[in-house]
């Protein structure tokens, strides 16, 4: 186990937060090097969330923001470009649990440009390239560039064999059994002149109305939110459950293709027209043209639309028509010369922050949302705005009173890019990020990551069990089937009894007979209850009183424990009084003996180890947990073996074990009553050390603890 150091936040020092905002003209090769490095792995960092994840943390501009800086400083410095660099990579690796599927052809990315200019020079460098005049006409294909996710089809005979996401643009991730869920899609295509083995390519995508519906009903889940229509897409196509992508309404367009038998054209509207003609979906606002201005026409025209659009488009794509131009062409790094994705400007307006409300989700994330005055960004009225969170709204300096700049882009979520800072009134005072809940007001905090040593960037409120925002989700898991797994009292019937008063906290759960017993209308009386079921739940209730410890543990909801913590815990400490009293201790003294003991618990992790202290720390959790004692009596987990050697004693295993695993030894240690802990302290016992055992052998030695082989060992417990 990790050894728990002093977790202080290790604040990004000043230096590294100057560079990124030095012009990048200033900057030194020095600088530039570790700009460039910092840069690298930040947008890693970001690909994986919004790969892999599907979850971004930061919006599509800030994101975009990092990598213009990347090729900007890549462009003045050519010799520091780093084999890793972002400009290099397209997309993120395969994520775990999907098969990998190595593209035959590459699926790569787009150039992008923001202008009419930027259109002007594609054109230009395309005809240099090519060694083509002015007067020699150029045809390409416009269409809009839809915001979800690119798939590769591949058809064998006709039918569809494989499909496989893009990942890193060279191996991907096999969805196979998720596609052929998707309507739009054709399984088999029957046509004589579809070639064989062919790839289709396009992009999965989920419209707005599917996208609203699908974040209403994972509201009322409880579930994850989507931050868009793409994310919700990419979320839903890569579910290792293909039931799941089924429930999902995913649609699709067809744009382009990868190993292919034949072409059915030379040119690639002839190839869309033999896609359309195939059974695949285009997009119905593609067309062909030959002139730069009928191209920039056709994109404000789409811009126009975009609004009426039931799918979320990002900009407008131009191809070159000829096939035999696109292959003369070819990639450069990540994407191809012959194709480029002429971007929509992200809508922007400024308004006034009016305040900063925090809302605190069902798993007590308080989430800062700006309430602005009321004002339409590209035809859209908005009044509120995500701000992320504290550490966010801290970089932005955001101020109540301030005028904001607020985006529209892709996201459906209006984003607040920052203050206009001449426009700031006297009275703004950067705003201070509450640390109690204001929901419950027990403390909120934020968790320290052990492997960064960094705060989490979420504070969450600790109230678990009296937070009114935590409440019904945290009833529905006291009586889950791991927990104290109650028949009868299963989510429905929390939900309904929460609503009407009747369970409000867990000690509720079990004064609920003699409650009913008094009340005027009784439990049986109630619709779809009659005197035997009703009987039957206050039974089933009673059958709970003992309860085991570990389910007890388990059943509060402490934050990153779950069954296997649990049963740690309740076997550590045995009773529910030394757990209390120990974590008691604990909550009061993180520098103190009971801390170190729960984080020394073979298992416990530092971040659970913090949880848990935090957990207790709270006295509206331990009033509850005192109330519930009142009617439930927690029992240890197992017999343990008093009497044997060991039976109290703290030991530690180390190095090889011959004639057991380590599972095993501990599991045995257990049952005779020892305590496992994975480090040596003054409070060891014995360590049995085997061969290859390093520093918790010196450590024995050191503090003078009783070094066992594993033999000596078998013999003391008698085995
Ligand atoms: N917020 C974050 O943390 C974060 C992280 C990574 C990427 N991003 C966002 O993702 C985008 C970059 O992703 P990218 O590398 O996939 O590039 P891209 O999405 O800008 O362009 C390439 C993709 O466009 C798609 N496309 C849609 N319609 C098309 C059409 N008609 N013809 C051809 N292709 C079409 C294809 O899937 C293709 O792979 C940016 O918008 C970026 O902001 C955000
Ligand atoms: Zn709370």
């Amino acid at each position: 186990m990790a050894k728990k150091t002093a977790t202080k936040p290790t604040k990004k020092s000043a230096t590294q937060d100057e560079l990124a905002e030095k012009p990048v003209e200033e900057l030194t090769e020095d600088e530039a090097a570790s700009e460039l490095a910092r840069l690298a792995a930040e947008i890693a960092h970001h690909d994986a969330l919004y790969y892999q994840k599907d979850d971004p943390e930061v919006s599509d501009a800030d994101y975009d923001a990092l990598r213009l800086r990347n090729e900007a400083i890549e462009a003045r410095f050519p010799g520091l470009i780093r084999e890793d660099s972002p400009a290099k990579r397209v997309g993120a690796a395969p994520a775990d649990g999907f098969a990998k599927v190595t593209h035959a052809v590459p699926m790569l990315s787009l150039g992008n440009v923001f202008d009419d200019d930027g259109v002007r020079e594609f054109v230009d460098r395309i005809r240099r390239f090519l060694g083509l005049d002015a007067d020699v006409a150029l045809a390409f294909t416009t269409e809009p560039k839809i915001d979800g996710l690119s798939i590769g089809l591949r058809y064998e005979g006709g039918r569809l064999v494989q499909a496989a996401t893009r990942g890193d643009g060279y191996v991907g991730e096999n969805v196979t059994a998720n596609v052929l869920t998707i309507g739009d899609i054709p399984k088999q295509v029957k046509a004589r002149d579809f070639p064989d083995p062919f790839e289709v390519r396009g992009e999965i995508y989920m419209s707005h109305s599917a996208f609203a519906a699908l974040n209403a009903e994972q509201e009322k889940a409880g579930a994850k939110i989507f931050a868009n229509p793409r994310n919700a897409a990419a979320g839903s196509l890569r579910q290792l459950d293909s039931s799941v992508t089924a429930s999902r309404p995913l649609q699709f367009f067809a744009y382009a293709w990868g190993e292919a038998a034949s072409l059915p054209a030379d040119t690639q509207w002839g190839v869309y027209e033999a896609f359309a003609k195939w059974g695949f979906p285009l997009n119905p606002l593609a067309t062909l043209t030959d002139s730069l201005d009928e191209m920039l026409g056709i994109y404000r025209e789409i811009e126009e639309g975009r609004a009426g659009l039931d799918y979320d488009i990002d900009g407008v794509v131009y191809k070159l028509d000829r096939l035999d131009l696109q292959q003369r062409l070819g990639f450069v790094s990540r994407s191809p010369r012959w194709a480029i994705a002429h971007k929509f400007p992200a809508q922007k307006a400024t308004t006034i922050l009016r305040d900063i409300e925090i809302q605190v989700g069902r798993t007590g994330a308080l989430t800062p949302v700006a309430k602005l005055e009321p004002v339409t960004v590209g035809g859209v009225v908005v009044q509120n705005a995500t701000l992320h969170n504290e550490d966010e709204i801290a970089r932005k300096d955001v101020r109540i009173g301030d005028t904001v700049i607020l985006q529209r882009a892709g996201d459906v979520i209006p984003q607040i890019l920052g203050p206009v800072l001449d426009k700031r009134p006297k009275s703004a005072k950067p705003f201070k990020f509450p640390t109690v809940c204001p929901a419950c007001g027990s403390h909120a905090v934020r968790e320290i990551n052990p492997n960064t040593g960094k705060e989490d960037a979420v504070r969450r409120c600790t109230g678990g069990l009296i937070c009114p925002a935590q409440r019904v989700e945290r009833l529905k898991h006291f009586v889950s089937r791991n927990a104290f797994d109650i028949e009868g009292l299963g989510e429905k019937n929390i939900q309904a009894f929460y609503d009407e008063g009747l369970i409000q906290s867990p000690p509720d759960i079990f004064t609920l007979a003699a409650r009913d017993a008094k009340a005027e209308e009784k439990l049986e009386s109630r619709e779809g209850w009659g005197p035997t079921s009703a009987q039957k739940l206050f039974d089933a209730i009673a059958a709970r009183r003992n309860v085991s410890l570990d389910r007890f543990i388990y059943a509060l909801g402490i934050r990153h424990v779950g069954e296997i913590t649990g049963r740690l815990l309740a076997r550590s400490y045995g009773t529910i009084d030394n757990f209390l009293k120990a974590m008691g201790e604990a909550a009061k003294d993180r520098d103190g003996d009971a801390f170190k003991d729960l984080d020394n618990i073979d298992g416990i992790g530092p971040t659970a180890a913090s949880a848990i202290a935090d957990f207790f720390g709270e006295p509206h959790n331990t009033e509850v947990i005192h109330d519930l004692l009142e009617e439930v009596k927690p029992k240890p987990l197992e017999a343990v073996d008093n009497a044997s050697a060991v039976s109290g004693k703290t030991v530690v295993f180390t190095g090889t074990l011959e004639h057991m695993t380590r599972a095993e030894a501990k599991a045995q240690a257990e049952r005779l009553g020892a305590k496992v802990a994975g480090s040596v302290s003054k409070n060891t016992d014995y360590v049995v050390a085997g061969p290859g055992a390093g520093s918790k052998l010196k450590n024995a030695k050191d503090l003078g603890v009783d070094v066992l082989t594993e033999g000596e060992w078998l013999k003391l417990i008698d085995q």
